[in-house]
C-alpha cells in the first residue's frame, strides 16, 4: 500500500513501467489540480483512478497523454515522453467528449486514424473488439452517447496500443452496453496490455481493477488493490450464529477491529476476513448461518475522500 509519497516499486519495474508520474503537478491559478503524485505503473496493470469531482483525474490523464504540461514533475510511458509514445501509436485514449466526425461514418472515422499508425490493426478488427462493426456504416451525427463512446474505443483501439487510457468510459452506456464494453476490455487486457481508467463507477472500478488509485484534491490518498484500499476503511462484516463462543475466543480471532456477541450471535469488523473465517471455523466448527459482507469500495470511497482537507 503506497501513500502520496510512494516510493517508487523495485527497480526493474520502475525502468521497464508502463507509465511512471514523478512529482507531478498542475495548477490552474490558485487551483491545485494535481499536488505533487508520484505513480508508477507496471505493465499488464489495469488501473482505475477513482476520486470525486475535481479530484485531478483527468488532470493526470491528459499529462499522461501530453495534452497538458505539467508545471513540474515528470510523465514517461514506457520510457518516452508521451509524444513519443503518442507518436509511436503505443497509448490509445478515450477522452470524456473526445471530438467524432459528423459527417464521416465510423468505419472511415477509424480507417483514418488507422492510416496515421505505422502498425494497426485492421479496421474491421478493431470496429469487432468495440463491438460496433454493425455501426460501420452510420455516420457520426446519428449516433447515441453510448454508441459514440464505442466508437471512440474503437478508434483508441486501432493504433494497437500497449497502453490505453480512458476517461470515464462509459459514462453515457446503459448497463447492458457497459457490462459488453468490459468484456471487449477484457480481451484487450488478457493480452497483457496496460489500462488505466478514470471512473465514477466505484463497481466498475471493483470489478474490472487491478489496482485503484483513489485521489482527492490533487493528492493520491489510496494506492493499492480493490481489497486494500476498502480494508483501508475498515474492511468486512462478519456475522454468525456460533455455539459455545465466548467473548475472549471471538477476541482472539485474526484480524478482528471490533465485535459484539449477543448469546450466539457475533457480528464482527475484520481486516482480514479470510482468516477471520478460517480460525472461527477451526474453533467453532458448528459456527452456522455465516455471513460475509464487504464494506464495498463505496463506504472506502465515502471515508477516505471525505476526511478533512489537511
Ligand atoms: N483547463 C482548466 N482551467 C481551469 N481549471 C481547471 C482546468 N482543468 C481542470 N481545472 C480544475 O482543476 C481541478 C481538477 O480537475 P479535473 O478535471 O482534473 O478533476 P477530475 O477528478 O477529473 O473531476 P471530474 O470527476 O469532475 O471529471 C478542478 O478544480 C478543475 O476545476
Amino acid at each position: 500500500m503506497n501513500g502520496t509519497s510512494s516510493p517508487p516499486r523495485d527497480a526493474a519495474v520502475t525502468a521497464g513501467a508502463a507509465v511512471r508520474l514523478s512529482g507531478l503537478r498542475k495548477s490552474y491559478g490558485e487551483v491545485r489540480a494535481v499536488d505533487g503524485v508520484d505513480l508508477t505503473i507496471a505493465p499488464g496493470e489495469v488501473v482505475a483512478l477513482l476520486g470525486p469531482n475535481g479530484a485531478g483525474k483527468s488532470t493526470t490523464v491528459d499529462m499522461i497523454l501530453g495534452l497538458t504540461m505539467p508545471d513540474a514533475g515528470s510523465v514517461t510511458v514506457f520510457g518516452a515522453a508521451p509524444a513519443d509514445a503518442v507518436k509511436a501509436g503505443a497509448i490509445g485514449a478515450m477522452l470524456q467528449g473526445g471530438a467524432l466526425l459528423e459527417d464521416a461514418t465510423v468505419g472511415e472515422m477509424v480507417a483514418m486514424v488507422a492510416s496515421l499508425h505505422r502498425n494497426p490493426m485492421p479496421v474491421g478488427e478493431a470496429l469487432a473488439r468495440a463491438g460496433i462493426e454493425d455501426l460501420a456504416n452510420r455516420r457520426g451525427s446519428k449516433l447515441s452517447g453510448g454508441q459514440k463512446q464505442r466508437a471512440r474505443f474503437a478508434v483508441a483501439l486501432v493504433s494497437d496500443p500497449d497502453v490505453l487510457l480512458l476517461d470515464e468510459p462509459t459514462a453515457a452506456m446503459d448497463v447492458g452496453s457497459r457490462r459488453e464494453f468490459w468484456r471487449a476490455m477484457q480481451t484487450f487486457t488478457d493480452s497483457g496490455r496496460t489500462v488505466v481508467f478514470a471512473t465514477h463507477y466505484l463497481e466498475e472500478a471493483e470489478e474490472f481493477a487491478d489496482r485503484v488509485v483513489l485521489m482527492r484534491a490533487g493528492h493520491v490518498v489510496a494506492d493499492g488493490s480493490v481489497a486494500q484500499v476498502r480494508a483501508l476503511a475498515g474492511g468486512r462484516t462478519l456475522r454468525a450464529v456460533v455455539p459455545g463462543a465466548t467473548e475472549a475466543a471471538v477476541a482472539d480471532l485474526p484480524g478482528v477491529t471490533e465485535y459484539q456477541l449477543r448469546g450466539q450471535r457475533i457480528a464482527l469488523s475484520s481486516k482480514d476476513s479470510d482468516a477471520t473465517l478460517r480460525a472461527l471455523l477451526a474453533a467453532f466448527p458448528a459456527a452456522h448461518d455465516i455471513e460475509i459482507a464487504a464494506i464495498g469500495l463505496e463506504g472506502a470511497f465515502l471515508s477516505l475522500t471525505s476526511e478533512e482537507e489537511s
